[in-house]
């Protein structure tokens, strides 16, 4: 059946997400801040900014006005980057119902705090809110020409997973459901720590085997912190783990492997960040993972280096040397 739905968020994922929900044959209504940006887009029937060359069909409508966008809709999905989610749930709580529901597919932690995103959202709205976040390896790009793309609904019920994956199902978008809500957010999360080490391995020419070394590392890391924060270790081999860190560890359109790639090759933080001009959650993320790591007092070594190479000058080629010369230690462990 078809839904009235906000998308709030109108970068490279909020409208390939709009793009996707208008395929479904809902009434799909973009909220870009920028009235500038918002206008173009209802004009143009594009959004050049940030996902040139993609038609905006009819259904889908473009507005910089928040309440206009969200008067009576059946649906909300928030789509900004994780450091404005808690902003964007104060604004838009006056619309919210339990009947409508909440649900995000941003990657990443509260800033200063590390909260996941669904503690956040608990904690404003309480435990009747249903909640759901949408992840795993995903392109915008890619979702947007209509590539083959399987993602996972992380839900507090079954039934809101089933609502929302049924809502984007179709046309060659593939989604799973899954109550694994903690597990979901630490793999679209950290991921992106990781791709950014796996960038500037591969800017620095260190070759496959360091790539896929840093791949499955990544991962036992990230278990090892799911472990603690009672994450399902099976949502981790799935999309939403092990599917993303694959795909933005290799994958150039990652904006997080970018950053690395460039700094491999010996640009600066600020350079490269201005030159993708898009979010690059990775470099905010790897505070907050550090700040998880050492509340759960758990080691993720890759983690440190990034953040170290990120916020204290530590060196790129320093890092891996760091790596390679820890203890011998059981795999498994
Ligand atoms: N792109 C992708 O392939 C995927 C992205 N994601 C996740 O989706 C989230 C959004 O990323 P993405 O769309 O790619 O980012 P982009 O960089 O493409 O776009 C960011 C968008 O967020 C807007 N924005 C920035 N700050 C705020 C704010 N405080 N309030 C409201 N809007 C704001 C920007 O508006 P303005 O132009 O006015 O600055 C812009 O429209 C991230 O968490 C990302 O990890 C997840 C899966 C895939
Ligand atoms: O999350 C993503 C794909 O699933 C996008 O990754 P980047 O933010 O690194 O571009």
């Amino acid at each position: 059946m078809s839904a009235r739905i906000a998308v709030l968020g109108a970068g490279s994922w909020g409208t390939a997400l709009a793009l996707q929900l208008a395929r479904q044959g809902h009434e799909v209504r973009l909220w870009a801040r920028d009235p500038a940006q918002a206008e173009a887009m209802q004009r143009d029937r594009v959004n050049e900014r940030y996902l040139p060359g993609f038609a905006l069909p009819e259904n889908l409508s473009v507005s910089a006005d928040f309440d206009a966008c969200l008067a009576d809709v059946d649906r909300l999905l928030v789509v900004t980057p994780s450091h404005a989610f808690p902003e964007t749930l104060e604004r838009l709580a006056p619309h919210l119902t339990p009947e409508m529901g909440l649900a995000w597919a941003s990657k990443g932690f509260e800033p200063g705090s590390g909260r996941l995103l669904h503690v956040v959202a608990e904690e404003r709205f309480g435990t009747a809110m249903p909640l759901a976040l949408i992840t795993g390896p995903s392109f915008a790009k890619e979702v947007a020409a209509g590539l083959p793309t399987a993602v996972t609904v992380a839900a507090s019920s079954p039934e809101f997973g089933e609502t929302w994956a049924g809502l984007l199902h179709g046309s060659g978008f593939r989604a799973y459901y899954t109550s694994d809500l903690t597990g979901a957010e630490l793999g679209g999360a950290v991921k992106n720590v990781l791709a950014v080490a796996c960038g500037m391995a591969d800017g620095l020419e260190l070759g496959a085997n360091t790539r896929a070394a840093l791949i499955t590392r990544g991962l036992a890391e990230t278990m090892r912190l799911g472990k603690a924060m009672d994450a399902d270790p099976r949502t981790l081999m799935g999309l939403a783990g092990i599917g993303d860190l694959v795909l933005t560890c290799t994958g150039d359109l990652s904006r997080n492997r970018r950053l690395g790639l460039a700094l491999g090759r010996g640009q600066s933080v600020d350079e490269a960040v201005a030159e993708i001009g898009q979010v690059v959650e990775g470099i905010k993320t790897s505070q907050e993972t550090m700040r998880l790591a050492e509340r759960y007092g758990v080691d993720m070594p890759i983690t440190e280096q990034v953040h170290g190479i990120l916020f204290k000058g530590w060196n790129a080629r320093t890092g891996v040397k760091v790596l390679m010369e820890r203890d011998l230690k059981r795999e498994t462990e």
